[in-house]
């Protein structure tokens, strides 16, 4: 089964008279990890609550490949395959990194037919052995007996995210995941993100960090006052005059 793309088409949101989201179209194909940067307050949290479906558009469509999903509720678009982390890690702290995962499985799509990191190959596997298989393939089988609550914030978004996968998604909405990370652990956690993008999960992420998003995105999206104001491979919209000039003010892009 070939993943779906996710598509925003002419999205806008307004709160009474400001346009927080003002006609951004975008896309975040399969295989590719898709960045949206921008300054406080440029309407990057608007966009994603209105990806994931928190929020509704005023005007135009989210659409999951040939599907409008634009009223569906978040629930309803997790059962597509839209699976999205939170900036709080949302696992459940008494329980271990295995059995959180476990609850993942039991949540994941009715059409799930396997496939990601070779799971599926087995004959009806298990859910623990679909776990256990999931956090191997991940390089995550150390954390597996670990009371969740118990992990550092680094192994944890780990976790988060072997979680999300659990549900066999084709978008993965990732809302600052690396919050909290240092160096080694954002390093690790990047890692991740390019396995799970190379397993034809489309990955749309979200974080103040623009390093981080200039280094593992494959298409950064630039936002600023609602609009989309420069899109590309990195080093394109790192390069853009716009960007440069919010940025290169904040002291936070390069040359
Ligand atoms: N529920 C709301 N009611 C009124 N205005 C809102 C609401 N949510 C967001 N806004 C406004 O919409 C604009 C975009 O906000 P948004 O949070 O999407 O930006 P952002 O790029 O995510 O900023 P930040 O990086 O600070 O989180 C801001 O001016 C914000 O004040």
């Amino acid at each position: 089964m070939s993943r779906a793309e996710l598509r925003a088409v002419g999205l806008v949101r307004r709160y009474g008279g400001l346009t927080a989201v003002d006609h951004v179209d975008m896309s975040a194909p399969p295989g590719m990890i898709t960045g949206l940067i921008g300054p406080n307050g440029a309407g990057k949290s608007t966009l994603f609550k209105l990806l994931t479906g928190v929020e509704q558009p005023d005007e135009g469509a989210v659409l999951l490949g040939d599907r409008d999903i634009s009223k569906l509720r978040p629930d309803k678009r997790s059962r597509l395959g839209l699976v999205q982390t939170f900036q709080v890690p949302s696992l459940f702290t008494s329980m271990t990194v295995r059995d959180n995962l476990l609850v993942g499985v039991e949540n994941r799509r009715r059409d799930y037919g396997g496939g990601l990191f070779g799971l599926g190959v087995r004959k009806n596997p298990s859910h623990e052995q679909v776990v256990d298989d999931m956090l191997a393939s991940l390089g995550l089988s150390d954390l597996a007996d670990f009371v969740a609550g118990s992990l550092p914030t680094g192994a944890l978004r780990l976790a988060e995210c072997a979680r999300a996968l659990c549900a066999h998604p084709d978008v993965l909405l990732l809302d600052e995941p690396a919050s909290g990370l240092d160096a080694v652990e954002t390093e690790r956690f990047s890692a991740l993100l390019r396995r799970i993008a190379d397993a034809g999960v489309a990955i749309v992420l979200v974080d103040h960090d623009v390093d981080l998003v200039f280094t593992v995105c494959d298409q950064v999206y630039a936002m600023v006052g609602g609009k989309v104001v420069a899109h590309g491979d990195p080093a394109t919209v790192r390069a853009n005059p716009t960007v440069q000039s919010v940025y290169l003010a904040q002291g936070s892009v390069a040359a």
